[in-house]
């Protein structure tokens, strides 16, 4: 449904992207997951044909956004940052507005307008002026917007920022609902978001993408993933040349890691597993208490969704060969201003 190839955006010398490529599936919700100024808006603008590229291609539906910037506009519904609103409208009259330019059939449009109003609760906000609505219900109306016209690709550019929890509980549900119908792509930097809407995440960073893939797979790939945590009691010098030497013998451990810790005699330690694997808790225990040491506590550790983040934004380390990977990419093109009444 999207499908970007080696895409690339210079602002006058700016790298804002580089060869980034990735592909979402129909029915698909696919995270773009990434910090400040990776370049996710600068990729959604391009997606949505209002932006155009510096280098390589974009499709989404088939048409190349560049080439058939009309009609991608028609097949995908775009949500930017800022709502782009008429505010002296109803929330139903600027609906009908956009159902008109998207080009949706004067006769269809009621029943499409109303359909969009019910998917994201404004119905008793139907007759109100888009001025006098909360953030909350102004960014349902964004949403609304995006959806009018029914388009097979959404892309909603952080879409929960600014909202209160109960909103953002809303939203995030309101996108699941779209799911299956509706190809989706969602920017964020909120980790929590993409690991509970979507199915699939592209990691950017430094305007190139540095993974994708399931959250699940992220978290397994990721080099001192699962493991265990223990707290023992022993001396220091006996937990070193002994029980961290036996603990790294045991078979599927990559590296075992001593934290800090106030109390003296009292050592917390890390066993990591090798990437793809799984340690056998009842060896680790038997291994303890062999090593003549206390066990306090011992509790399985998971790589969380902030871990992968952290590794890939802070370091740029690539994952294995499940992950797609993108290569050095040159291009040149012009200065671009957001512009205005991008939902229209
Ligand atoms: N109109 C512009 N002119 C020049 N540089 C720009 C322009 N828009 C974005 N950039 C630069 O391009 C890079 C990518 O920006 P972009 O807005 O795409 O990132 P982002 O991931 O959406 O960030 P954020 O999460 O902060 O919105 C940044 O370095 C930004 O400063």
């Amino acid at each position: 449904m999207i499908e970007v190839e080696h895409l690339s955006k210079v602002y006058g010398s700016t790298p804002a992207i580089e060869d980034v490529t990735f592909a979402v599936e129909p029915g698909e919700i696919l995270g773009f997951l990434g910090p400040n100024g990776a370049g996710k808006t600068t990729t959604m603008r391009i997606l949505s044909g209002y932006l155009p590229a510096s280098a390589g291609t974009a499709k989404v539906a088939g048409f190349e956004v560049h080439e058939n910037s009309m009609a991608v506009r028609k097949h995908i519904g775009y949500l930017p940052e800022t709502p782009p609103l008429y505010t002296d409208m109803t929330v139903e009259g600027f609906l009908h507005f956009v159902a008109r330019i998207k080009g949706v059939n004067a006769g269809d449009r009621p029943n499409r307008v109303q359909t969009a109003i019910k998917r994201c609760n404004l119905t008793e906000k139907s007759q109100t002026l888009i001025r006098k609505l909360s953030k909350g219900y102004r960014q349902r109306v964004g949403i609304a917007q995006a959806i009018v016209h029914d388009p097979p690709a959404i892309i909603l550019d952080e879409p929960t920022v600014g909202l209160d929890p109960r909103q953002i509980a809303e939203v995030r549900s309101l996108i699941k609902n779209l799911a299956g119908d509706h190809t989706v792509i969602l920017s964020t930097h909120i980790l929590p978001e993409v690991s509970m809407t979507c199915d699939r995440i592209a990691i950017i960073n430094k305007g190139r993408v540095v993974a994708t893939n399931t959250p699940e797979n992220l978290m397994a790939q990721l080099t001192g993933g699962s493991g265990y945590e223990l707290e023992v009691e022993g001396d220091a010098a006996d937990i070193q040349s002994r029980l961290v030497i036996f603990l790294q013998g045991l078979p599927n451990v990559k590296l075992v890691e001593q934290a800090p810790s106030d109390v003296p005699e009292h050592h917390k330690l890390r066993v990591i597993a090798e990437s793809g694997t799984e340690l056998v808790g009842r060896d680790i225990a038997k291994t303890v208490v062999g090593a003549g040491v206390g066990l306090y506590e011992m509790r399985r550790s998971q790589a969380t969704l902030e871990d992968v983040f952290l590794e890939l934004t802070t370091e740029e380390k690539p994952l294995d060969a499940a992950t797609d990977l993108e290569s050095d990419g040159e291009s040149e093109g012009e200065e671009a201003e957001p512009s205005a009444g991008e939902a229209a």
